[in-house]
């Protein structure tokens, strides 16, 4: 038996007990929203009863911990090279919600040994048994590290605004996500989220844009999430490093939000989710880059 259908067989056995929902979620272009947008949906899924954690793949700036107010101790790295346990380098934010700093440990995962593989892989099964919903920040574009997540992750939330750039660099991601010999859009569900729009019909209309290219060109069908509309509270909430669902409830920006939410906890969503789990996510990851077989 080799070593993927072991680990797969660990995973599978936890399935009955519990496995994550994970949500990726990313962006064409950068500055979009993506960062705002997952720290605040992990908030509200959380007041909805959901175990939630963030796990922060956008090794760029350290976007969560500000908008968390949090300063993690450790991070991905601390797991892999220095005894840590996923218990760890988990770092409490607000209302119970986790947070996982990938740190540059994201960008070595494709070069690590076996043993750490192992390592990392029942680790990650413990996070599927502690968390209901796994949330990635994947950082923005079509860089390696960012498809990789992007293409393992069975639902993936895609944020766009309206301009151009963000608009026709979503499209690039979806292409290149295409293009990618495993991805499989029947197992994959593609929320679309307008940010940053004036009104709802000006979201509907961007999505109506991205999801008729999609489903011409790319035989990809997307799924609307909804509108977030622009809102100056978002940038207030990143000055007083709080989250903008908590600094300012009831604001427009805050009620899109709560929208979206409701809609990824809406039975028939979540119901229609195989709930791979985040290790699965990972022994993808690892299959594809051919460092477990
Ligand atoms: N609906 C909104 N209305 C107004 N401003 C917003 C809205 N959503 C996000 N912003 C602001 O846009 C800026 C970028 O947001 P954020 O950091 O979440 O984007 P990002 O896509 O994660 O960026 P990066 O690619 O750098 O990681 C922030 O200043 C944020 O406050």
């Amino acid at each position: 038996m080799d070593q993927a259908t072991k680990l797969r067989e660990r995973v599978q056995t936890n399935q009955e007990i519990s496995n994550a929902r994970v949500i990726a979620i990313t962006s064409g272009k950068g500055g979009v929203g993506k960062t705002t947008l997952s720290v605040n949906i992990a908030l509200e899924l959380a007041r909805r009863g959901k175990k939630v954690v963030v796990f922060d793949a956008d090794f760029g700036l350290a976007n969560v911990e500000v908008m968390l107010g949090i300063r993690p101790q450790y991070n991905l790295l601390d797991l892999i090279h220095n005894n840590k346990s996923m218990t760890e380098i988990i770092t409490q934010g607000p209302e119970g919600i986790g947070f996982i700093s990938g740190g540059s440990g994201v960008s070595e995962l494709a070069t690590l040994d076996n043993a750490s593989i192992k390592l990392l892989i029942s680790e990650l099964v413990k996070l599927d048994q502690m968390y209901d919903v796994v949330i990635i920040d994947t950082g923005a574009g079509i860089t390696d590290s960012v498809m990789e997540f992007v293409m393992m992750s069975p639902e993936v939330v895609l944020v766009v605004t309206p301009e151009p750039t963000s608009i026709t660099d979503s499209y690039s991601l979806l292409k290149v996500l295409r293009r990618k010999n495993s991805f499989n859009p029947l197992y994959k569900t593609i929320h679309v989220v307008a940010n940053r729009v004036e009104n709802e019909a000006e979201g509907a209309e961007i999505f109506h844009k991205i999801d008729t290219v999609s489903s011409k060109f790319l035989n990809t069908k997307l799924s609307f999430l909804g509108a977030v509309l622009q809102d100056k509270n978002a940038s207030m909430a990143v000055i007083e490093q709080k989250p903008l669902v908590q600094a300012y409830p009831g604001t427009t920006a805050t009620k899109g939000i709560c929208q979206l939410v409701n809609r990824l906890s809406d039975d028939t969503v979540e119901e229609s989710k195989k709930k791979e789990g985040i290790a699965r996510v990972f022994i993808d990851f690892f299959r594809s880059k051919k460092r477990i077989r």
